[in-house]
């Protein structure tokens, strides 16, 4: 069973825009709502394929009661922690290119008493788990030692863990000795204090995290595919997609597809990379079925160091 943790999660409302002006008046072609967070979205896209996964999320206000609708709808194992302020939602505009601008709020402070509850209601969970994987922004004034602290005692007791987050929170996650991170292009430049251009700079930038603590790290690229480093070896690959509709999600569906296939070497990558494309050709941040998922466009191969990366970060 695969645990999930999301201290922020969301409520995704994804609009598709034929271009984007500032200052203008937008007629939206579609819109789709989702529930959201990346810890929600690696549940979701697990479930969808038959692995055992649950969810733990704060929810408050109409927001979180929608939310916890949505994902009861989905028929996810969650535990819901309720809370006193309102779950945030976040907006994307996707244009018709596969270009999407996200905007993601704040989302509610947690009281240290409710995150309490939420470390209690994972800890215990966890008792059951393969993987407990801790995902996604921190709500204001969540110390930013959170996930830190959680990996160190999950070591202790023999689980494997896995971390998708940014800034501060991740480098203190990586210090804590996570068994895996999932970092973008962008958090793990951020994180290493290090530009990243080219995939040479990956291998470099991943190495360096590895040498902060974390054991193995699977660095998503956007277009431009991912790159696993793990001990002293690592796999670069790429799945293009034909026709991107939105690429929200599609890092949780990597890690999703990564863990699902045993999170190790050339064949979970794979897994990974054919979970993310999938994702990148649905809608809003829908999480891929297995009818949705083509193996046969995967390639891994042999990184070129001066290869330069075309994907934003
Ligand atoms: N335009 C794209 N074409 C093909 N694959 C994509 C595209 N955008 C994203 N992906 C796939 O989704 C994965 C996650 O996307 P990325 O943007 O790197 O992560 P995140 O969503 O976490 O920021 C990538 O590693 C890649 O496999
Ligand atoms: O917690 P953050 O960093 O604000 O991100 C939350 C957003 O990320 C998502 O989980 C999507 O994540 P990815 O695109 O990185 O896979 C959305 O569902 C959610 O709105």
């Amino acid at each position: 069973m695969i645990l999930t943790l999301t201290l922020n999660p969301s409520l995704d409302r994804t609009i598709e825009v034929g271009s984007l002006t500032r200052g203008a008046v937008i007629r939206a072609a579609a819109a789709h709502l989702d529930p959201g967070g990346k810890g929600v979205n690696v549940s979701r896209a697990l479930l969808a394929n038959q692995v055992r996964s649950c969810a733990v999320i704060p929810f408050g206000g109409d927001e979180g009661r929608q939310l916890v609708g949505l994902l009861s709808a989905e028929g996810i194992d969650m535990i819901p922690v309720s809370v006193g302020g309102s779950t945030r939602s976040n907006v994307t505009l996707a244009e018709p290119d596969g270009t999407v601008t996200k905007l993601n709020e704040p989302g509610t402070a947690l009281t240290p008493s409710e995150l309490d509850t939420l470390a209690s209601a994972v800890l215990g969970a966890a008792e059951s788990a393969d993987w407990v994987v801790a995902s996604g922004s921190l709500p204001p004034g969540v110390p930013v030692d959170v996930y830190a602290g959680l990996c160190r005692r999950f070591a202790a007791a023999g689980i494997q863990t896995a971390i998708d987050t940014s800034g501060p929170a991740l480098v203190a996650a990586v210090a804590a000795g996570p068994t895996l991170v999932k970092p973008n292009r962008e958090e793990l430049a951020e994180a290493t204090g290090t530009p990243i251009t080219r995939l040479g700079d990956v291998i470099d930038a991943a190495e360096k995290l590895r040498g902060m603590g974390a054991r193995s790290v699977l660095t998503s690229l956007g277009a431009d595919g991912a790159l696993l480093m793990e001990d002293d070896r690592f796999w670069y690959g790429r799945c293009p997609v034909e026709e991107p509709r939105s690429s929200v999600g599609a890092g949780d569906a990597m890690l999703a597809g990564f863990l699902a296939a045993g999170a190790s070497g050339e064949a979970a990558l794979a897994e990974g990379l054919a979970w993310a494309s999938a994702a990148v050709g649905l809608p809003g941040s829908r999480m891929p079925a297995p009818a949705d998922i083509d193996r046969s466009a995967v390639r891994i191969s042999t990184p070129d160091p001066a290869q330069p990366l075309v994907s934003g970060g």
